[in-house]
């Protein structure tokens, strides 16, 4: 696998936020999160908490939006997910002074199973309906309490596919969806989320020992400049790999990614309209 800890200097991106335009992003995000549980007539705000740094950021800037009595947390322990993970969650929710239930979807994912046994084990497949499960307690939740699902997606997840299909997307609003990964992890800092979650490495926890980084085949960094350079951006994929110092492998790879994944970031399709 390919890193850059550290990318050259002189790439001319907007990889480093300021503290200024960190507090613009803060602003513009809870703001958003305001207005959108506002414009529903909702009355407040659900989101999944994971102990990962997608949702822990996101709670958080709910929590400035709309208060901590506005936003509940749902903990979604599965047999995948390390106890260190959920008493992460957890802490996280007790340190925002939000309430959270913690509910265990084994039993409701047994059920599945039980129903088609041939999926079970399927690594992808299986994985999948957790995360499925856990979007379809989020809406029982917010349908009870008239409020609006939080998504925590970021533009790196967007543009690569990396999320499940009405899954962990099935959400109202993405209010990190502008941010790619390693802005997620300065706009962490900035705001003070815990170190430990900030330097986790991101992990769908759908089996045991996954990691973001070791099933995308590439680390967060260099996914985030070729994204930016050449996916997002002008740059051409043998300029990207040069100005990178990468082998062209690693841009066909977040290319390959792209494409593949354009299906996710569409509405299902319906035939032409007949022309009688
Ligand atoms: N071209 C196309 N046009 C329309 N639909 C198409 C399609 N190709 C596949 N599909 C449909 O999409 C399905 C595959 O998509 P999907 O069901 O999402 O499944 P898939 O993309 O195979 O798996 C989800 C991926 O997202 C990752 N993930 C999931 C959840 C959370 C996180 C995280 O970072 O925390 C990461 C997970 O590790 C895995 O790599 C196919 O079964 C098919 O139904
Ligand atoms: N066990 C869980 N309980 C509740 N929600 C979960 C659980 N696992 C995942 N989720 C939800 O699915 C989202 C997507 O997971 P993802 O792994 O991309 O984000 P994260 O765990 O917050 O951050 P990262 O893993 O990158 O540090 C989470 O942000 C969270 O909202
Ligand atoms: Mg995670």
């Amino acid at each position: 696998m390919q890193d850059v800890t550290a990318l050259p200097e002189e790439i001319p991106m907007e990889v480093q936020l300021t503290d200024a335009e960190l507090e613009a992003h803060r602003e513009r995000i809870t703001s958003f999160i305001a207005s959108i549980v506002d414009d529903a007539g909702a009355e407040s705000a659900v989101i999944g908490l994971s102990g990962g740094i997608d949702s822990t950021l996101t709670a958080r800037l709910a929590v400035e939006a709309l208060g901590a009595d506005k936003v509940h947390g749902l903990i979604l322990p599965s047999t995948t997910n390390p106890e260190e993970s959920m008493s992460t969650a957890e802490k996280a929710a007790q340190r925002l002074g939000i309430e959270y239930d913690v509910i265990e979807i084994e039993p409701i994912v047994s059920a599945f199973f039980d129903a088609y046994p041939d999926g079970a084990d399927t690594q992808t497949a299986a994985g999948n309906v957790r995360v499925r499960t856990r979007a379809v307690l989020n809406y029982f939740v917010a349908n009870t309490e008239n409020a609006i699902v939080l998504g925590t997606g970021n533009r790196s997840e967007s543009l690569t596919g990396y999320f499940t299909k009405y899954g962990d997307q099935a959400v109202d609003c993405n209010p990190i969806g502008n941010l790619y990964k390693h802005q997620v992890r300065q706009l962490s800092r900035h705001v003070g989320v815990h170190d430990s979650i900030i330097e986790k490495p991101p992990s769908a926890e759908m089996w045991q020992g996954q990691t973001d980084a070791e099933e995308m085949g590439i680390t967060y960094d260099l996914l985030d400049a070729v994204l930016i350079l050449h996916v997002d951006g002008p740059l051409s994929g043998r300029a990207t790999a040069e100005t990178l110092g990468v082998d062209q492998s690693a841009i066909d790879r977040v290319v390959e990614l792209y494409e593949q994944s354009a299906h996710k970031r569409r509405l299902p399709p319906v035939p032409e309209e007949l022309d009688l």
